[in-house]
């Protein structure tokens, strides 16, 4: 199967992370949609969101997904990417989406021990625990809807890789 696969969650669940892992395991090319959207603009998310707002931005990630988007290719997108049913339906029909799902309390913990600011402007204003259990409560049943594959996240990420490739039986003989 050489379809790209998708990983979706919200901020701190490992998209980034676990994306690179999963590529290093599978020979494929990796993207991350922040990244990309960095490179082509010489902008971080927050300039970005500075300049023209969240919807700019959204409109933005839209077109990183379609840029990106290849056989063989990992793709970490953003935490919002499923807010826009555009990007939901792109993901679903394009290849495997795979929610790495995380608690509020375990995300908290780790972009506070991580913020990147940068990439990760503030998306309520409220601190980060409440801003990450109203996000969930905001995206639960997006991030479900467009899943194929459910991993708990709350694990290391080599496992998490693991679980990826169990689910999507592209574990490779050895
Ligand atoms: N499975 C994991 N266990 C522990 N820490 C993790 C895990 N996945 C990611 N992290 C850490 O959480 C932070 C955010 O990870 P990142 O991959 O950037 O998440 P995302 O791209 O989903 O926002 C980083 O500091 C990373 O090292
Ligand atoms: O959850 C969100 O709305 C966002 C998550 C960020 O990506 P990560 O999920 O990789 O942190 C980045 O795209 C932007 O700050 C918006
Ligand atoms: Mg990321």
């Amino acid at each position: 199967m050489s379809s790209p696969i998708f990983l979706i969650g919200a901020r701190g669940c490992g998209k980034t992370t676990v994306g690179e892992l999963l590529a290093q395991a599978l020979g494929y090319d990796f993207h991350d949609t922040d990244h990309y959207l960095q490179q082509v603009s010489g902008q971080t998310v927050a300039d970005i969101v500075a300049a023209e707002g969240w919807e700019g931005f959204r409109h933005r990630e839209t077109q990183a997904l379609m840029a990106v988007s290849a056989p063989e290719t990992i793709v970490a997108t953003g935490g919002g990417m499923v807010l826009a049913e555009i990007n939901r339906r792109f993901m679903q029909e394009r290849g495997s989406v795979i929610w790495l799902q995380a608690s509020a309390s375990v995300l908290a913990s780790r972009l506070s021990a991580y913020p990147q600011s940068s990439q990760r402007p503030t998306l309520t204003g409220r601190p980060i625990t409440e801003e990450m259990t109203e996000v969930l409560h905001q995206r639960e049943a997006l991030y479900q809807q467009t899943a194929h594959h459910i991993i708990n996240a709350m694990q290391p990420p080599e496992q998490v890789a693991a679980q990826i490739l169990d689910a999507l039986s592209l574990a490779r003989a050895s």
